[in-house]
């Protein structure tokens, strides 16, 4: 679905991702790691078309990004950034807006019903005509999760969507996106710093460091060391319950 070619992205004199390749397929996730700097967000700009590429190709379903008008790119991913701006309304107005790129002009029964169903899954129904403005930091950041969800997009992009969550509503939602990402056979990728979430929910490992991929496989396949030099911490992975576990 999507197929990354030496993508290279340069600011002034500054390079910030170096020769990117990644080849993913849908109802994979890919978890994208890596320390603070390292070019996580940027990649994810990358991918959305938000950032124009330096070198390099991107290509989404076999055509490169730079031929889709935004409008189509709206409508095939859904992109959940690390900040996001509430503004006032209700909740499900809020988890509507999801649905807008499959509007004409105002929202179907079916709209309201995707809503419904998703606010049921992710347990926020009791906070349906409360206003956002009013939530918490966590329940704000489940809203705009289920926003991103209801659009029902071939491609998902969450920047670290489970940051402000207790460990219950994390596993909430990571439970919900790998659902969702095997059962409608979308392509997810997320951006993730905490390793053992990455290790037991994502098919794939992206491992960034200073702009380069360190690492870019199979979960299974990548090693303490190359985590550890990544990292500058040393880390022990364990299997736990068939899982990897990461110790640090
Ligand atoms: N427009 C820009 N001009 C200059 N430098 C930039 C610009 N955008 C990003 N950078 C730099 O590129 C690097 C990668 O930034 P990015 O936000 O992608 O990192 P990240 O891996 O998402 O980090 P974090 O985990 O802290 O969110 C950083 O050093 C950042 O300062």
């Amino acid at each position: 679905m999507i197929n990354v070619k030496n993508l290279n992205y340069k600011v002034k004199h500054k390079h910030i991702l170096k020769n990117i390749v990644l080849d993913t397929k849908n109802t994979q996730i890919t978890a994208i790691i890596g320390p603070n700097g390292a070019g996580k967000t940027t990649f994810i700009k990358l991918l959305r078309n938000f950032l124009p590429i330096t070198s390099g190709q991107i290509d989404l379903a076999g055509k490169s990004i730079q031929s889709y008008k935004n409008k189509e790119l709206s409508k095939l991913i859904s992109y959940l950034p690390q900040t996001t701006k509430a503004v006032s309304c209700s909740v499900e107005d809020c988890i509507l807006l999801g649905r807008k790129p499959h509007m004409k002009f105002f929202p179907k029964k079916s709209d309201y019903e995707k809503c419904e169903k998703i606010m049921d899954e992710l347990h926020l129904s009791r906070l349906k005509n409360k206003n956002v403005l009013s939530l918490s930091g966590g329940e704000l950041q489940k809203v705009l999760i289920a926003r991103s969800l209801v659009q029902e997009s071939d491609i998902l992009f969450l920047d670290e969507p489970i940051n402000h969550l207790d460990i219950k509503n994390q596993l909430e939602i990571m439970d919900i996106t790998k659902k969702m990402t095997k059962q409608k056979k979308i392509t997810t990728f997320v951006v993730l710093h905490d390793l053992n979430l990455a290790f037991k929910y994502a098919d794939k490992i992206l491992l960034l460091k200073d702009g380069e991929n360190i690492f870019y496989g199979d979960k299974n396949e990548i090693n303490e060391k190359i985590l550890s030099s990544a990292y500058g911490v040393d880390i022990e992975l364990i299997d736990y319950k068939g899982e990897k576990k990461v110790i640090y």
